[in-house]
């Protein structure tokens, strides 16, 4: 499938699309041709939104009673744009979308649509991908099939897209075992999975059960990915528990207090940085103050992501006109340091 470059930018009024209409031409084609790797997206936060229609539409045609009102009323949220008071409200979306995800039909079709979206178009918004998503049981698949279903999509992008699969917070610690096994199975079986991830709801999960779990994916050849800090209240016990698990890469990082923000600079372990979703899910209040600015002062590898272009409706192109566009509609950093960025992000995956 090829896909215009127009077809892959979100919102006109979300920050990145004010950004990137802030964009000269030349500048808007810089970004477009940078190589760039994606990092930190979510397989069910990402499916593009006339594919969820679609499945929507095969959902209530075979299912007119079972959460029908639920998938209606996630659909015309998600329709219409998400505006969210605070994180929390953001994990409510999901119910309505794992209804319409829940045969191993819809998965396929939703992983080719999430990956095509980055990797098709001319143009494509990125060169790599790691994608992430949180293995499933449904009354129409086990877990290990849903996981299955969508490493036989990633694996016909040859190469250029590999999975990460994600441990929720909200699971329970037989759950994380079984899964974070099953991540080990599937790398010793030579399948396309680079990494395990946390993700989930952040205040939620007793960190010190799963820190011992996630860090023996080291031993499978496997590296580790965690959602940290993501909010004020994720205190510093839970994140010098999770910084003990020896990640390679952390997601968000907003509220490292001075003692784990020192780990994370001695150990120069990557920060995958989410601008809109931070600002949107309102843990950061402008651009000008995203953390990622801090880490940018003491040269630390970052890596620019999108998260869940489904509810943000944003793009990698997006993305990277928040770091070029003059402030205040973006950081208005140099082309030589954007293009510096790009690079130490495509040295960060888990290849
Ligand atoms: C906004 N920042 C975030 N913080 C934490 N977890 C997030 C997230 N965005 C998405 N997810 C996690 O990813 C799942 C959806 O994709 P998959 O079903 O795994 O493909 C969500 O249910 C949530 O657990």
């Amino acid at each position: 499938m090829q896909l215009d470059h127009t077809a892959v930018l979100g919102a006109e009024d979300g920050p990145g699309g004010l950004a990137w209409r802030a964009l000269s031409n030349s500048q808007q084609d810089f970004i477009k041709c940078l190589p760039k790797a994606e990092v930190h997206a979510h397989l069910n936060g990402c499916i593009p939104l006339k594919c969820l229609q679609d499945l929507a539409k095969d959902y209530l045609a075979n299912n007119p009673t079972t959460a029908a009102d639920e998938v209606q009323r996630g659909l015309a949220v998600l329709e219409t744009g998400v505006v969210l008071t605070e994180i929390s409200d953001f994990f409510g979306l999901f119910p309505a979308i794992y209804a319409v995800t829940s045969t191993p039909t819809a998965v396929k079709k939703a992983a080719h649509a999430v990956l095509s979206s980055f990797l098709s178009g001319s143009p494509a918004q990125c060169q790599y991908i790691e994608l992430r998503t949180t293995p499933r049981k449904t009354p129409h698949m086990t877990a290990r099939e849903y996981f299955t279903t969508v490493l036989d999509v990633l694996e016909t992008f040859q190469g250029r897209a590999a999975l990460i699969l994600s441990i929720d917070r909200r699971m329970s610690i037989e759950d994380v075992k079984t899964y974070v096994q099953m991540a080990k199975d599937f790398k010793q079986a030579g399948r396309a999975i680079v990494g395990v991830d946390l993700c989930g709801d952040p205040l939620t999960g007793d960190m010190k059960e799963f820190a011992p779990i996630l860090s023996s994916v080291h031993d499978a050849g496997l590296k580790l990915t965690l959602h940290i800090a993501e909010t004020p209240q994720n205190d510093e016990e839970d994140t010098l528990m999770l910084l003990s698990a020896r990640p390679d890469r952390l997601g968000h990082a907003t509220f490292l207090t001075p003692a784990a923000q020192a780990i994370v600079l001695r150990n120069q372990i990557p920060v995958e940085i989410c601008l809109t979703s931070n600002l949107l899910c309102k843990t950061v209040s402008t651009l000008q103050d995203h953390h990622v600015t801090n880490f940018l002062s003491h040269k630390h590898p970052v890596v620019i992501c999108t998260d869940d272009t489904l509810p943000f409706r944003n793009s990698l192109f997006e993305e990277y006109a928040l770091l070029l566009a003059a402030p205040p509609l973006g950081l208005g950093l140099s082309g030589a340091e954007v293009e510096r960025i790009a690079h130490v992000g495509m040295q960060a995956t888990f290849r």
